[in-house]
């Protein structure tokens, strides 16, 4: 096992002259100019920027139940090629993470591939039905210790439910991840309800169904002293609400919220391809939402980054647009999408994507090893990115299962030259380590 690795020149949040990071049993020993020690490994990193690893609290690994679309090995692969150190498992697997044995499992799965912190969301309710609380306790007590809960998927849209939910939840010193939709305002909704959906004869989602919940959910927050957190944010209500909740006095609560790196690029005039990869819940929105999402990320209204990674297997997205699965493949493009929309721009600098794909998401999620520093005595968690490095999307590159990406033969900015995890690599140069 490497104990000791040396970082030679690699810029930290991308600011000031390259320096040395010399790191030892997992923690970062020693930042410096030109730091001379044997060591186990050198990593020449030329001057890319170093920045604390991404926290993921969004992700799909279909383990267990649909293993033909992703494995909780293949996405930890795809995770540590992404720069990723730790994710959220989203509990809608088959079984449903709805009760301990099943948190369990992901959890010790996630410790035997070793390449990410994989940490298991439990379910809200039962089954994901949407009728009683499941044992959240019990999970929050297990092995896997869960913190974060979510019905993601679906809706909590019962309000006496989704009260009592945060009241239980803010009791565990947990987190309750809202998929705010409600279902009562459409009917099989396929796309953002809008000029381009009914073009092409489709049902949509509008855009109330997501914000009259978290306008809700807010409150209820604020009433029950709860956590909420906000799942990929699609609308530009939804910021405004945001907006309105985070200005001025305490209401009491905590709310905060992810927008999705497709959210911020990709708009519903893709609809006019008819191409099932592209379509997903929340539905791409218009060109107008996509730059409020934007601008809400960089000014804080909206938290972090989470990337909704949402591998189905080749069925069920080669179908008719009607019948294909909602969902995008999204670990190893979160960066260079977060790049393109927001750096290349100059909506974040690269301070700014630490604070929203590492340092924020890691202290809603209470992660105390995670989002740190980089610095003498901190945990040894890091990417390092080289960010003029371009590179083209090819779904069957990517290290998933599946292959369903929107962005196929993009070129990206951005590439994660090495990901590291408590001092180990864990990808380097696009392989991962296991
Ligand atoms: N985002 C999606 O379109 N699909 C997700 C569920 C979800 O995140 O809502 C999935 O599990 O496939
Ligand atoms: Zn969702």
């Amino acid at each position: 096992m490497t104990e000791r690795v040396l970082l030679k020149e690699v810029r930290p949040y991308g600011e000031g002259e390259p320096v040395d990071v010399l790191v030892e049993d997992g923690m970062i020993a020693r930042v410096g100019a030109s730091i001379d020690v044997d060591a186990d490994e050198i990593v020449h990193a030329d001057g890319a920027i170093a920045l604390p690893g991404f926290v993921d609290l969004h992700t799909h690994l279909r383990e267990p139940g649909r293993e033909d679309a992703e494995t909780i090995e293949s996405g930890s692969v795809a995770a540590a090629l992404g720069g990723f150190t730790s994710v959220f498992a989203m509990a809608n697997t088959d079984p449903v993470a709805d009760n301990a044995v099943v948190v369990e499992h992901v959890w010790r799965r996630g410790r035997e591939v070793g390449l990410v912190d994989v940490h298991p969301v439990g379910a809200v309710t039962v089954g994901l039905k949407g009728e009683k609380l499941a044992e959240m306790g019990t999970m929050a007590k297990s092995s896997a210790g869960v913190r974060v809960f979510s019905d993601d998927g679906l809706c909590v849209h019962d309000p006496l439910l989704m009260r009592r939910a945060l009241e239980y939840t803010g009791a565990l010193g947990g987190v309750l991840a809202q998929h705010a939709e409600d279902p009562r305002l459409t009917v099989d909704a396929q796309a953002h309800e809008g000029p381009n959906a009914a073009r092409l004869g489709l049902t949509g989602w509008p855009a109330p169904a997501e914000e009259s919940i978290v306008a809700r959910d807010c409150l209820l927050a604020g009433h029950t002293g709860g956590s909420l957190h906000v799942c990929h944010v699609s609308t530009r209500g939804t910021a405004d609400i945001l907006r309105w909740w985070k200005s001025g006095e305490d209401r009491g609560g905590t709310v905060s919220a992810e927008v999705t790196p497709h959210h911020l690029l990709l708009t519903d005039e893709l609809l006019e391809t008819y191409d099932p990869v592209n379509k997903v819940n929340p539905p791409l929105r218009t060109d107008a939402d996509a730059q409020a999402l934007r601008q809400a990320l960089a000014d804080g209204t909206v938290d972090c980054v989470a990337t909704d990674h949402a591998p189905h297997a080749a069925q069920d997205k080669c179908c008719e647009w009607s019948a294909a699965r909602p969902g995008m493949l999204g670990l190893q493009t979160a960066l260079g999408v977060v790049a393109s929309t927001m750096v290349v721009p100059g909506l974040l600098d690269w301070r700014g994507v630490a604070r929203v794909m590492s340092e924020n998401p890691a202290r809603i999620a209470n992660l105390g090893d995670q989002g740190r520093p980089i610095a003498e005595g901190e945990p040894a968690n890091l990417v390092l990115v080289d960010p003029e490095h371009r590179w083209t999307v090819r779904g069957e590159e990517l290290a998933s299962i599946a292959a369903n990406t929107p962005f196929e033969g993009m070129e990206l900015p951005g590439r994660v030259l090495t990901t590291m995890l408590r001092g180990r690599i864990t990808a380097h140069e696009g392989k991962a380590r296991q």
